[in-house]
């Protein structure tokens, strides 16, 4: 599926380097995204995927390269930074707390307090607003989730998902990355957050998706670059290749580094 993503660059990595140790994880990588692009993020396991997200995201420092945002080189020494820059990273294990309702996980270390300055000294949070904005961030998705009082616990793998997503969204994110986020699923639940993906980058939300599932980045991606033992091996649309390709790719059977764009 081919999108017209909006023309700005909204993400820009370049010549990332890091280290391990003796092990070079990534070897001088570059991509960009535009706004409302959602960009696969591929490679096999220890290909250097995790390490360059975690990059982005503020967890790990490059030794090399840098990272812009919207054309301006930005610092991502820690995760709040690269939230404030506009980064959300939603990883598997989506960092939600199972026996919390939807609104206290959407307002999971950022709550509303009260108003009221004496109940805001005893630590009262504001609940019908954060009420209110919760079910205005969900209805921004479409949302299926029958309550914003139901436990976490209660719904399913693919509403967990949404919650997470809508998380990210809801604080502003330009930049939403996530890693793996329909491998626990089933076809049908899948297919709801290839759906909430896809809304989400029409709503102009640049998206960074790390898969191993092939179909879901046909389906879902207008991009996919590749990286092979910490190189960056493909930067390709997704109209321009098969799957068969993409595996190649992945494996190392294939290198598309001399077509990718200057
Ligand atoms: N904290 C670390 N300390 C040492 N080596 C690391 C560390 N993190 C990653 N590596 C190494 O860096 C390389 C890239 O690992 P990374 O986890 O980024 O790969 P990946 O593409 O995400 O793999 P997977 O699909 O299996 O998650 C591997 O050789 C890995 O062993």
């Amino acid at each position: 599926m081919v999108r017209t993503a909006l023309s700005q660059t909204i993400l820009e990595v370049k010549n990332i380097t890091k280290r391990f140790g003796g092990v070079e994880a990534l070897r001088g990588v570059s991509f960009s995204v535009k706004k409302g692009e959602v960009v696969g993020l591929l490679g096999d396991n220890g290909a250097g995927k995790s390490t360059l997200v975690r990059c982005i995201s503020g967890i790990h420092s490059p030794d090399e390269g840098e990272i812009l945002i919207a054309g301006k080189a930005v610092k991502l020494d820690s995760p709040m930074q690269a939230r404030n820059a506009g980064i959300e990273t939603v990883f598997q294990d989506l960092a939600i707390i199972p026996e919390f309702d939807v609104v206290q996980n959407l307002y999971l270390n950022r709550e509303i307090r009260s108003a009221n300055p004496i109940l805001r000294w005893f630590g009262w949070l504001d609940s019908k607003a954060m009420a209110k904005r919760s079910q205005k961030s969900l209805n921004r998705l479409n949302s299926r989730i029958p309550s914003l009082t139901e436990k976490i616990s209660n719904l399913s793998g693919g509403q967990r998902q949404a919650v997470a997503i809508a998380r990210a969204v809801s604080w502003g994110a330009e930049i939403v990355i996530m890693d793996e986020p329909t491998a626990a699923l089933g076809v049908e639940q899948s297919a709801q957050v290839n759906e909430l993906i896809r809304l989400i980058s029409s709503q102009g939300v640049a998206v960074v998706l790390i898969s191993h599932n092939m179909q879901h980045v046909i389906d879902t991606c207008d991009r996919a670059v590749v990286l092979y033992q910490g190189r960056c091996n493909a930067d390709v649309a997704i109209g321009d290749v098969d799957k068969n390709t993409l595996v190649a790719l992945i494996t190392g059977a294939a290198d598309m580094t001399l077509a990718q764009p200057a």
